[in-house]
């Protein structure tokens, strides 16, 4: 998928939400358990009640790992089930992956060419031949990890190293990279303080923002610094919308806090001069 065609989604649902496919079998409703695949008929079931107040999903693939041979089946099915279904969602690989070149070449195939993702996450610190073969793939997107949600991010993250902080480094190193219009980054929704910094490093890169519901950011803050002309933003949220209830109304439950957050954004979007 195309940038401009993720933009005119966008534009079209006014909604810049993504939804975070992490599935835990202790926490889906207990009548799923005894179907053959549990976990793709939770997804199935989410999809269909969420997907006209988002322009994105993510299945965070350490939630199909864990399951073994099963897990990754049901991940397959899932991202079958979004591309056939809904060609217009863009589908979001959170691997968190890289490694030598010769090695992230392969992790390039197996996500974008033997699932057919339209983006994975990746790690950034082995460098550019590590992240060269994602961009190498046309209409395909690369999502740095920058500055991410969680804690850890201030061990190594922020720190300083010649004059500058990491983060920055890796945003102004990355963006001279082949294909670089073809990279987003993450950005934590905790760390929406240092948006306006990340802003005039990268004023053009989709930013992957995790982290709002259940880890505490907030919405309004991360869109006033880090919203751009394209909107430049794709809001997750997981638990908030996949387990906002654990009985046998949890699609309808989750479609329900989809469409706030999806009712929100338009707000924003009507009331955001930039994007207008
Ligand atoms: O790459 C990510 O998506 C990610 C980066 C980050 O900095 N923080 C973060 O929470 N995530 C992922 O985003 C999702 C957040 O889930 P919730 O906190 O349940 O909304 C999980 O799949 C995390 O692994």
């Amino acid at each position: 998928m195309t940038k401009e065609f993720l933009v005119d989604q966008i534009r079209k649902k006014q909604s810049f939400l993504c939804i975070g496919l992490d599935v835990d079998l202790n926490k889906i409703p207990e009548h799923l358990l005894k179907l053959e695949d549990p976990i793709f008929e939770f997804n199935k079931a989410i999809i269909d009640a969420t997907h006209q107040f988002c322009v994105a999903y993510k299945p965070n693939t350490a939630f199909y790992e864990a399951y073994g041979l099963k897990g990754w089946q049901a991940l397959e099915k899932t991202i079958d089930y979004l591309n056939k279904n809904y060609p217009e969602i863009f589908t979001i690989a959170d691997a968190k992956r890289g490694d030598i070149g010769n090695t992230s070449r392969m992790y390039a195939k197996a996500f974008f060419e033997d699932l057919g993702f339209d983006s994975v996450t990746v790690a950034p610190y082995m460098g550019k031949d590590s992240v060269e073969p994602f961009l190498e793939f046309k209409d395909k997107h690369t999502i740095l990890l920058a500055l991410t949600s969680n804690e850890g991010a201030f061990d190594f993250q922020t720190k300083t190293v010649d004059h500058t902080e990491l983060y920055k480094k890796v945003l102004i190193t990355s963006k001279s990279w082949g294909n670089s219009q073809n990279l987003m980054y993450v950005v934590g929704a905790t760390k929406a303080e240092y948006l306006t910094d990340i802003r005039k490093l990268i004023p053009d890169n989709f930013l992957l923002v995790p982290g709002i519901g259940a880890q505490g950011g907030s919405l309004e803050e991360v869109c006033k610094y880090g919203m751009t002309q394209n909107v430049g933003l794709l809001i997750n949220s997981s638990r908030g919308i996949i387990y906002a209830s654990s009985a046998e109304d949890y699609a309808e439950k989750a479609a329900e806090q989809a469409s706030k957050l999806q009712q929100s954004m338009t707000v924003i979007l009507r009331n955001q001069p930039k994007c207008k």
